[in-house]
């Protein structure tokens, strides 16, 4: 029913007073707990910031140093003491060293205080990503059994079989909202690094906290530890999973489904993102759950939309029309889960553009046995619509299993994409040849995590490609300067951009499960909010913030109204999310975001 305009918006009001503002004063804490469980608890923990009302109240008097110190100081004590840490390891020709180090600072103060944490987080978003994310996280899974101090998360094991249902009510929060769960299998481009990927999730929920305002009470990170095919880790005495091959058929899915079903036990409403399970699991899981869970899998469709949106940055930056899309031609080198989830997301928008299921020929595919033809052994059914054929649109002598130099040579693509794992595949010869690609504007993306896996670096795009290139990256690599003021922009090409506001819109919108349409929505929305001057320039993507996260966050809400899929959140229900306006909606959401401050506490006891 149509409302009016003045209705609408007292509605919305009384909609945000209801919701929890980070503009509203703190509300009262109740705690359960006194003295030093108290401080021992990294939610309630203030440190010296505990005022003598609060200490007297909760029998903390005498176990804090006396002065009483606010928020501001704490903060600035932990920034001083960051940067000295900084400035000691300079010149540490060991840049492991360093962020480990960095990373171990952070973590003490995760373990310490979590309020402190999360606000040092957000503010140094940009700064602090690449330590507790991408890349820095790689380096902490592949040394998790010798870095671990404190759990942090579930463990669901085959050893759990049967269990789950009683296991999962172990943890201690009475709400879960998000859930980012892996079996360890291909981390980052690092392979199966078995119990020690629980990095991950722990990294990604860290980045739903700070960029899409998740309370930090109500994330869950999980690793299913259904053993590992990693030698290594199997052989090494620290290693701290099941000593075992990885489950396989039937028996592996019997945990994850064992899994899920207690999920939906405890917390109904919670989101679960799938996040670095090997390309079989992550389809066949993806398949299996997407009708009957609010779920989805970051690695193929997460990645997708950031790639699309990418891509068509790259047709903008041409000074081209978006209809011009299915012009570009596209070498995609790496066909796994990401790849072949890029490929479906770009070929459904060149269809979109009215392109003929077989009319589509922009795409080049190669994957470790070089370009990918129907004259494949054992083609793979999910790459097979992106084989190259021997027709007459085809480019002769590019035959199965061409190198990737030869396909540049003869394709001349517009865009270069890499989601290999292989580190440095990009080589100077494989760039020389993109620079005689047929676009003015050569784009070349070298997606895979963490740094030392990126198919290339910007220094060598620029140099070999030509100032004129673009240039986006999986993991961060610093701007280039081009010299006479010019910069070569490094773009971070990073799922960080979508999942946030994906599982945020999911969670707000109270989805039954997460459509292609909902998808596709915060896929548009990333697309559109780079300016055409910024993509001149050759900036194709936004710094990761609460702004951009809340813009997708809404566009995905008010698909998963458009498709009747959402059932509110909150007790605010389908109808009255439906009466906001697209404006409103980003308000709604951007007013639900948890925000750290220091809360009033009151003891039980
Ligand atoms: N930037 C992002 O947001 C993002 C998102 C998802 C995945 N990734 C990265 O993408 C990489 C791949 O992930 P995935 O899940 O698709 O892995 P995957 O194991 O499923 O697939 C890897 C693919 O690369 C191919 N490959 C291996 N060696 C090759 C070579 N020498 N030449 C050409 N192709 C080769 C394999 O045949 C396979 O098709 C990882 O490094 C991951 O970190 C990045
Ligand atoms: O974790 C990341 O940084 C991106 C992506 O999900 C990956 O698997 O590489
Ligand atoms: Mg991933």
């Amino acid at each position: 029913m149509w409302r009016s305009a003045a209705r609408r918006s007292s509605l919305f009001r009384r909609l945000l007073s209801s919701s929890s503002s980070s503009y509203a004063p703190p509300a009262v804490y109740i705690v359960n707990k006194r003295g030093n469980d108290i401080l021992n608890d990294p939610w309630y923990n203030k440190d010296t910031a505990f005022p003598m009302t609060e200490r007297d109240r909760l029998g903390l008097r005498g176990l804090l140093p006396p002065r009483v110190t606010c928020f501001e100081e704490q903060y600035e004590r932990f920034i001083n003491s960051y940067r000295t840490l900084e400035n000691n390891m300079q010149g540490e020709p060991d840049s492991t060293r360093v962020a480990l180090a960095k990373w171990k600072d952070l973590n003490r103060l995760h373990s310490r205080n979590e309020t402190l944490y999360y606000r040092v987080l957000i503010d140094n978003i940009e700064e602090f990503a690449p330590i507790v994310y991408t890349p820095t996280v790689g380096l902490v899974c592949e040394n998790y059994s010798g870095l671990f101090r404190r759990s942090r998360g579930m463990y669901f094991t085959a050893k759990d079989k049967g269990e789950m249902m009683s296991m999962i009510y172990n943890w201690p929060a009475d709400k879960v909202d998000m859930i980012v769960v892996t079996d360890g299998s291909r981390i980052l481009g690092l392979g199966d690094l078995g119990v020690q990927g629980v990095g991950i999730p722990i990294g990604k929920l860290d980045l739903y906290v700070a960029a899409a305002g998740i309370n930090p009470q109500k994330v869950l990170p999980v690793i299913l530890d259904v053993g590992t095919n990693n030698e290594k880790l199997l052989e090494d005495k620290l290693y701290l999973g099941l000593r075992q091959p990885r489950l396989e058929g039937e028996e592996y899915l019997a945990i994850i489904d064992e899994f899920m079903e207690a999920v939906r036990a405890r917390w109904p409403k919670a989101v679960v993102q799938f996040e670095d399970f090997q390309m079989k699991w992550a389809f066949e899981t993806l398949e299996r759950y997407r009708n009957r869970f609010c779920m989805f899998n970051d690695d193929i469709q997460g990645t997708a939309g950031v790639a699309l949106a990418g891509l068509l940055g790259a047709v903008r930056a041409q000074g081209r029309p978006l209809h011009d899309f299915p012009n570009q031609k596209i070498v995609v080198v790496g066909a796994g889960s990401a790849g072949i989830g890029v490929l479906n997301k770009a070929k459904k928008a060149t269809l979109k553009m009215g392109i003929t299921e077989e009319g589509h020929n922009q795409f080049w595919v190669l994957d470790k046995d070089g370009l990918i033809t129907k004259a494949r052994e054992g083609l793979d059914p999910a790459v097979a619509s992106f084989a190259r054929g021997s027709g007459p649109n085809e480019i002769p002598d590019l035959h199965e299993g061409a190198s990737l130099v030869e396909v540049v040579k003869k394709v001349k693509p517009h865009v270069l994409l890499g989601l290999s794992g292989v580190g440095g595949i990009f080589n100077e010869e494989v760039l020389k040849a993109m620079k005689e690609s047929d676009s003015p504007r050569p784009a070349v993306f070298a997606m895979s995590n963490p740094t030392t896996k990126a198919e290339c670096t910007p220094d060598d795009v620029f140099k070999h490609v030509g100032e004129n290139a673009i240039f986006a990256s999986g993991s961060p690599f610093s701007n280039v300067s081009l010299g006479n003021g010019k910069t070569g922009y490094a773009n971070q090409a990073n799922n960080m951009y979508l999942f946030p506001g994906i599982g945020l819109g999911a969670l707000l919108s109270g989805a039954r499960n997460i459509s292609v349409g909902m998808l596709e929505a915060g896929a548009e929305c990333l697309a559109s909010y780079i300016t055409d001057d910024e993509i001149k320039k050759g900036i194709l993507f936004p710094p990761v913030s609460r702004h951009i996260t809340a813009q997708v966050g809404a566009a995905v809400l008010r698909a998963a109204i458009a498709e009747d899929l959402a059932e509110g959140c909150d007790g605010v229900g389908p109808k009255e999310l439906s009466t906001m306006s697209e404006l409103e909606t980003v308000d709604y959401v951007t007013q639900k975001m948890w925000y750290p401050v220091y809360h009033p506490l009151v003891s039980k006891k």
